[in-house]
Formats: C-alpha cells, structure tokens, sequence
C-alpha cells in the first residue's frame, strides 16, 4: 500500500497522521485531499466506534477502497465523562477548538488538580470491502490545566496536560506528541495490517 485514505476532513488529526504513517512510507490522504467535494458525514453514533465505522463505511463503500476513520475526544472525570463523544460540537455545532476548551475550563472552575484527571480517547476504523470493519482504541491519561498554554497541536491540547509531564500537549512538539499520543496508542495496534498491506 503506498496511499491511504483517511475519512476526516480534520486537519490536526491529518498532520499527526501524516507523521505517524511516514515511518511507514504511506501517503495518507484527507477528504479535502480529494478531487470530488465530499459532503459532511453526520456522525449520530453514540460511540466512538460507532462515529468511527460510519466515518470509514461510507467512504470505503464510495471508492471501493479500505479507508480509515478516527474518531476522538476528551473524556473528564469531573465531567462525567464529557465532553467525550461530543467534543467537536462541545460549545456549539459550529465545532470552535478555542470555544470547546473553554466551555471545558469553565466547567471545572474550583475543582482542585488532584480532581482534574482527564483523558484523550481515539478509536480508529478500518473499513474495507467485503470485509467487516476493524476497531482499535487508544487513550493517553492526562489532567485538565487551568488556562490555555502553548501553540502547537489542535482541539483540546493546550488544556491537557499528559501524565509525567509538566506542560501541555500543545507545547510538545508533534513528534514527542506522537510518542505519547491516544492516536499513536491506537494506530500502532493496526502496525500488522499496514505492513500486510
Ligand atoms: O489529539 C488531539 N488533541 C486535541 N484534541 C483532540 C485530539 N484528538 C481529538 N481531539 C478533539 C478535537 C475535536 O474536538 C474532537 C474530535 O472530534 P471528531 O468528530 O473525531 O473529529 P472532527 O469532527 O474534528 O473531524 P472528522 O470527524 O472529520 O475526523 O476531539
Ligand atoms: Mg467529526
């Protein structure tokens, strides 16, 4: 395999993609990356894995082609759970990064560090033809900080800071990121299925 598709129209998933598959000598492609204007693809799952198999499903079926779907998000304890399966559409279908995170700093105003413990959930599907769909889950344990710091990575990095370290995702730099991150935890899990393939 030299080319992958990827059912995502994200961005910050696609540069870590981009890295994470590198090693691998793939060339990973988004839905933006296409010739043919993709349309949004509602996810009405309750899961990740659910979100994540009708992301892939539907494009591997379109092109007859295995494709992979990432579908991820925050989970806090002080929260719930939330923003969870939510967390693109936290504060607002408008799907706003530095709108999300704040909701999520406003929400846990007063709760104390040791109380802040968080984690960041991906679950990848790899649908292909004729051929039921594979899911991988990978988390990275963490804690909520309690303001924005740092500039590099997407969506909720600047608020989660990852267990033994003592500054946020977004100020890691993407490989480190990558060492550590619930994207890699998951997609290391599909290393077989990649060099088969
Ligand atoms: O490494 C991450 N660092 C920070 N935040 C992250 C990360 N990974 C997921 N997140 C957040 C961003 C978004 O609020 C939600 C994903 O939502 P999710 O529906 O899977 O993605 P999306 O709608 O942005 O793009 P798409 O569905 O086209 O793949 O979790
Ligand atoms: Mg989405």
């Amino acid at each position: 395999m030299q080319k992958l598709i990827i059912a995502t129209k994200n961005k910050g998933k696609m540069k870590d993609f981009n890295q994470l598959f590198s090693k691998y000598g793939i060339e990973v492609l988004s839905l933006l990356d296409l010739e043919e204007d993709i349309p949004d693809i509602e996810e009405t799952g309750d899961t990740f894995e659910e979100n994540a198999a009708i992301k892939a499903e539907v494009i591997a079926k379109k092109f007859h082609l295995p494709v992979l779907a990432d579908d991820s998000g925050l989970e806090v304890d002080a929260l719930g759970g939330e923003p969870g399966v939510y967390s693109a559409r936290y504060a607002g279908t408008h799907k706003d990064d530095n709108d999300n995170l704040h909701k999520v700093l406003e929400k846990m105003t007063g709760v104390k560090e040791e109380k802040r413990t968080a984690r960041f959930v991906c679950v990848l599907a790899l649908a292909q033809p004729e051929k039921a769909t594979i899911y991988k889950r990978g988390e990275c344990e963490g804690h909520i900080g309690v303001e924005p710091v740092g500039e590099n990575g997407f969506g909720y990095d600047p608020i989660f800071i990852p267990n033994n370290y003592n500054k946020t995702m977004a100020e890691l730099t993407s490989e480190e990121k990558n060492q550590i991150s619930h994207r890699r935890n998951a997609l290391i899990q599909l290393e077989e299925w990649i060099k088969e393939n």
